[in-house]
Parts: C-alpha cells; structure tokens; sequence
C-alpha cells in the first residue's frame, strides 16, 4: 500500500473545526464521511469499489483518519472493497481501529485480508466485527475470532432491535466502552442512509464532511438517499447542513457542515 503525503495546511486549517473535540462526552464524536458523484452515487455497483476522491481529497480522507480512533463500514463494503481501513499518511503517529457491522458473520475474514495483513506490518489495527450476539458461539465464528485475537482484533456481540438492525446508539456506546472517543463512519451507502435516516440518529453525528467527485456513475450505482421520516401530520422536513463551509480540493470539492437538531 503506497504512503500518501501529509494534507498540506491551505486544506487543513479550513477543515480544523470538524474535526472531533477532545474531552469526556456520553458518546463517541460520530464523524459521517464519504465520497460520491454529481449523481449521489459512491460506487459503480454494490459490489464493486469506484475510485472517486482524487490525490489530494484522498489525503484529506487520511487525514481525518489520523484524527479518529475507529472507522466504521458495513459488510458489504468489507467485501466489496476488502479495504486497509489504516491511515497512510508517511510517519502517522497512532492508527484507526476498523470496525464492521456484520451481524450475521457474512465476512469470511482470512489471514489475508488487508487488516489483517496491514496489521501483521505495524501499519494499521486489526478490526472489532460486531455480529449479532446469537452468533458468537457459532463454530466459524469462533475460529476467526481466534485469529483475529492474535492480532489485537475481535468479534463484539450486540443485539439486534426490531427492525433486525443494531441500534447505532448501542453501536456507540458499546465502542465507548472499549476506549472509542471518536468514530470515522464511511460507508456504505445502507450504513450512511441509515445514519441520515432519522431525526434520532442524526443526532449522533457530530460532523459531515462529503468529497464530490466530478463525475457522474450513471444508473444503477450504489447511492446515497436516506428514507424520507414523516412526522404525525404527514409533512416530511428535510434535514439540512448548517455551519456549512466547501473546500476546493483540486478537481474535487470537500463539503463540510454539521446536522440541524429540531
Ligand atoms: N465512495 C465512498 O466513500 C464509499 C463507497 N463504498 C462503496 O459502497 C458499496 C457498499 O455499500 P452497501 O452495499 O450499501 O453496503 P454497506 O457497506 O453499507 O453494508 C451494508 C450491510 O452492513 C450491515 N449493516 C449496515 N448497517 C447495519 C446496522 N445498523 N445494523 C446491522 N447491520 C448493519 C448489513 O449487513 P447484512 O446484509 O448482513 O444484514 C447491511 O446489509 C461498495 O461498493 C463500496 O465500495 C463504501 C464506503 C465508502
Ligand atoms: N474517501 C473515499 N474516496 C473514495 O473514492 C473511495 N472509494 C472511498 N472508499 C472508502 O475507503 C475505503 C477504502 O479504504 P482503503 O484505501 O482500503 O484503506 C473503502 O472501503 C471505503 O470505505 N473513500
């Protein structure tokens, strides 16, 4: 994995005030982060990985890394995309965890994937995959927390709620418990549309901070559109950025912004 230069300071002082405060909060800052195209979309196909972030928005992605203690993707993009999940910027003082929401243990982890193996090096963490707690004694499941122990990893068991999804105030709470002051959510797009889904969960994202691509991927790509939240009078408000501020990063832009409470 090539290393990728230090965000210089004209794109880093303007990002500053997104970045997660330090201090003792109830639950880790929540940072929502992707990149997508003019036409919302973060990839070519769900299974597929689509470069979008140019040179210097993808050092800005690294950056942000460096400020985080987790990264948080769903399964389907640790398949997809079976991704470092490190921060590569050149002399990076400490590394992100990876965490996974896999509840049925759809992620076949091996020795050779790329966590593992940028573990194995020093250069990045071993991941915390959080599976539904039904499955932790399951046979599979307890040989790969076995190897994942090896390298500082594990499996963490939460319940699922009703709608067999697991509560993302759980999620934070329990990657709190374990030492998580700030948590990098990247992706995908069921992951961010969930997130952006409700007016509850908004409220757990400190900060937005979206890379635009300057393409469109056409129909059928993986996109980013939450469900839309209707109130009892059948009215839909539409959440909306405040504190918005957009970086020009070359090709790209670099939208940052926080999400309006009611
Ligand atoms: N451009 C960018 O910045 C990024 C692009 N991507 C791309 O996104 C695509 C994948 O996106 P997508 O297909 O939407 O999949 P996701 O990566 O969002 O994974 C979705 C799966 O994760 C599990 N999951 C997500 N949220 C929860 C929850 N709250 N509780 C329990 N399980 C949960 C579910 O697994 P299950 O189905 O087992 O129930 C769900 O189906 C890939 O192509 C990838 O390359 C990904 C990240 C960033
Ligand atoms: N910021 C950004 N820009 C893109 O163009 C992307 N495709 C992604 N994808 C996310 O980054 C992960 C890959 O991380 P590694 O480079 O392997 O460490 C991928 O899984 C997505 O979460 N992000």
């Amino acid at each position: 994995m090539s290393q990728i230069s230090a965000l210089p300071e004209e794109y880093a002082t303007p990002l500053a005030p997104y970045l997660p405060l330090l201090g003792p909060h109830e639950l880790p800052h929540l940072t929502l982060t992707y990149a997508t195209s003019l036409d919302s979309a973060i990839s070519l196909s769900p299974g597929t990985q689509t470069h979008l972030s140019g040179p210097i928005s993808k050092a800005m992605t690294h950056h942000l890394r460096s400020f985080h203690d987790a990264i948080l993707v769903g399964v389907s993009t640790a398949v997809a995309d079976d991704p470092g999940l490190n921060c590569r910027i050149e002399g990076a003082q400490s590394q992100p965890i990876p965490v996974i929401l896999d509840p049925s243990g759809r992620w076949e982890i091996t020795e050779s994937a790329r966590v593992i193996e940028t573990a194995k090096v020093g250069n990045g963490r071993a991941p915390l995959i959080i599976i539904d707690s039904k499955y932790l004694d399951n046979d599979n499941v307890v040989q790969r927390n076995k190897m994942l122990q090896k390298y500082g990893g594990k499996y963490i068991g939460l319940d699922l709620d009703e709608k067999g999804r697991f509560d993302w105030r759980s999620i934070l709470l329990a990657l709190k418990s374990l030492g998580v002051e700030s948590l990098m959510v990247e992706g995908g797009a069921t992951v961010i549309n969930t997130l952006l889904g409700t007016d509850e969960t908004r409220q757990l994202i400190g900060s937005v901070i979206v890379t635009f691509a300057p393409t469109w991927l056409g129909q059928g790509g993986v996109i980013v559109s939450p469900k839309r939240e209707f109130d009892d009078e059948g009215k839909y408000e539409p959440p909306r950025l405040k504190e918005v501020k957009w970086i020009p990063m070359d090709q790209d832009v670099v939208l940052c912004g926080r999400v309006t409470r009611k």
